[in-house]
């Protein structure tokens, strides 16, 4: 899949039903066989209580949380191993394990971090080593083996002074680059929100949009990381930043991309989390997590005072309306009212899965000493359990992706197969780009997994949530979209054989193929018969965008981490 590497594939699909999150739930289902799929959440406590599934989850180390120099430095023998054989991808994903296992104040922070600038020096990310040797320096790396570090400092030095950088510059940027909305300048103007019947809350053009027009940059505010993801993404942002994470200095399971990161998730949901933390993660299941920590979340932006947020949260909820929101002024209790305003459907045969998911991480929670003093009453704990399940079917929406990031405006926009905007999620944040002209009055739809140009054409149907009412998928409309399209012109059917030799030939580059190949999208992209020239055209198209958009983001994160090497160096990268 090209547009988004970590979308939920069916493989990864299928994995999730390896978790203890799903072996929990099925020996529920079996010890309680008459457990309606929509019995109310206290009869659920109830059944999980009986059946002590609780005492199955592993005992929390306390003090500890998890982290064992012991452990740190048998994990780091793997990576060791891994290292030597050039796997070096397995190698850094064992080296950030270790790292999160080493107890803070050891030597083995240091040396897995100095152990990571070995990888970074192999696969000539310069930037990198050095910032994880100065990692590595400021994190009690022993004296005794300082001469192999600052040699490796000295050849990082030389590479980059000889030019041998991967580059910090990128060969096309994708800043926004039209007008933007007043009240949210990381969006276009131009795009309203309406209710549609088939889709729900949908975006729509209010103008026409170009080809190559960024319509959409924006941060995300959350993320649930599975699992599987823990040494590899950022915890609260997302952010695949295998090459430079950091851990949480209290438990061994987290990990983040900045400093920034890990103070903001401890302040607004880890500090519940880190003093339970091995529960919390064996109980990590793609996507739910994201529907607990949302709660967890609003708890603190109502600065723990649950009486007021239930007093809030206890009326009619108005369907959420994000683009309502004043982002010149940003106000993150304000955004976080509009998320839990969503009313979110999900089919009832996943109802009693919500339901399982929801009540056993509530009583995992209540396990956690801070929110034992919050959440008190019967009254309190039925209102969490409520609050839980509403997100974590809201939650649900944005499972398309791996890591669910939570993008307030982004996820405002539904899913086509004919999809007119690409979607590429980097280092925590989400870019929309205009694949072909969009008129006014037209909805904008990004695809959550495959297109009908891909081949075989949309063949395999990609795991959804929801049935699919894309103009390919829905019959009713299927007819109208394909009498909507005309066959290229002999003329433009002529172009399309120059482009693609331009394009295929060996002198082309990847700035100078997009412009040709956006320059025919934008005169011909609304013609979309299956013609195979064309389609292949339409893939290219889609290919070099994600590639040049991934290349912008590793030079712009070279160039962040050289600077900051340049001003102090030392610190971490963000
Ligand atoms: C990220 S949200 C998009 C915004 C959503 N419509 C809302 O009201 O918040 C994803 C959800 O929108 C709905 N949706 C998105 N694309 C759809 C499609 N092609 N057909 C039907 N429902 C769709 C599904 O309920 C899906 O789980």
């Amino acid at each position: 899949m090209i547009n988004a590497p970590e979308s939920m594939t069916a493989a990864s699909q299928e994995l999730m039903h390896e978790r203890p999150m799903m072996k929990l739930k099925g020996q529920l289902q079996r010890l309680c066989p008459n457990l309606a799929p929509d019995a109310s959440l206290a009869k659920y406590t109830r059944a999980i209580e009986q059946c002590r599934l609780m005492e199955q989850l592993p005992a929390t180390t306390s003090g500890t949380g998890g982290k064992c120099s012991r452990k740190a430095v048998k994990v780091r023998a793997e990576a060791n191993r891994l290292y030597l054989a050039k796997e070096y991808e397995k190698a850094l994903g064992k080296y950030n394990e270790s790292i999160c296992l080493a107890e803070t104040g050891s030597e083995h922070l240091g040396m897995g971090y100095a152990n990571r600038s070995a990888i970074y020096f192999e696969q000539d990310e310069f930037e990198y080593a050095l910032a994880n040797i100065a990692l590595a320096k400021e994190h009690n790396y022993p004296e005794r083996l300082m001469p192999k570090l600052l040699e490796r400092e000295q050849q990082c030095r030389v590479k980059l002074a000889e030019g041998k950088s991967k580059g910090t510059v990128p060969l096309r940027r994708f800043d926004l680059n039209v007008p933007v909305n007043s009240k949210i300048p990381f969006l276009a103007s131009g795009i309203k929100m309406a209710r549609l019947e088939d889709f729900g809350r949908s975006m729509i053009a209010t103008k026409r949009f170009k080809t190559g027009d960024v319509i959409l940059h924006e941060k995300s505010i959350l993320a649930s990381i599975d699992l599987k993801l823990q040494f590899q993404n950022c915890n609260l942002c997302s952010a695949e930043e295998g090459l430079s994470l950091i851990p949480c200095p209290n438990c061994a399971t987290v990990m983040y991309c900045s400093q920034e990161c890990l103070e903001r998730d401890f302040r607004l949901v880890h500090r519940f989390e880190c003093p339970i933390a091995e529960k919390v993660q064996h109980l990590s299941y793609g996507f739910v997590n994201l529907g607990s920590r949302l709660f967890l979340y609003g708890l603190s932006l109502f600065d723990d005072d649950l009486d007021e947020m239930m007093r809030y949260c206890n009326r009619t909820k108005t369907g959420g309306n994000p683009l309502n929101l004043d982002y010149t002024r940003y106000d993150p209790l304000e955004e976080f009212k509009e998320l839990y305003n969503l009313s979110a459907t999900t089919t009832p045969t996943n109802e009693s899965s919500y339901r399982f998911f929801a009540t056993i991480r509530c009583l995992m929670y209540l396990e956690s000493p801070l929110l034992k003093t919050i959440v008190i009453s019967d009254e309190q704990k039925a209102f969490m359990r409520q609050c839980v399940l509403d997100f974590t079917r809201a939650a649900s929406y944005y499972r398309w992706h791996l890591t669910s990031p939570l993008f307030p405006i982004q996820s405002l926009f539904n899913h086509s197969c004919d999809p007119n905007v690409l979607i590429v999620i980097l280092s925590g944040h989400v870019k929309l780009v205009v694949f072909r002209p969009i008129r006014p009055n037209e909805q904008i739809c990004f695809s959550y997994g495959h297109r009908w140009w891909d081949t075989p054409m949309c063949q395999e149907p990609f795991p959804m949530v929801f049935v699919c009412k894309c103009v390919v998928c829905d019959p009713s409309k299927k007819i109208a979209w394909l009498a909507s399209k005309r066959e290229l012109t002999l003329a433009a059917k002529a172009d399309l054989v120059v482009v693609g030799l331009q394009v295929c030939g060996s002198d082309s580059d990847d700035v100078a193929d997009l412009a040709l190949i956006q320059t025919y999208i934008e005169r011909n992209g609304r013609f979309v018969q299956a013609m195979e020239e064309f389609m292949k055209l339409l893939s290219l198209h889609w290919t070099l965008l994600f590639r040049l958009l991934r290349q912008e983001d590793e030079a712009q994160r070279r160039a962040k981490i050289a600077a900051r090497l340049a001003g102090a160096a030392i610190d971490v990268v963000d």
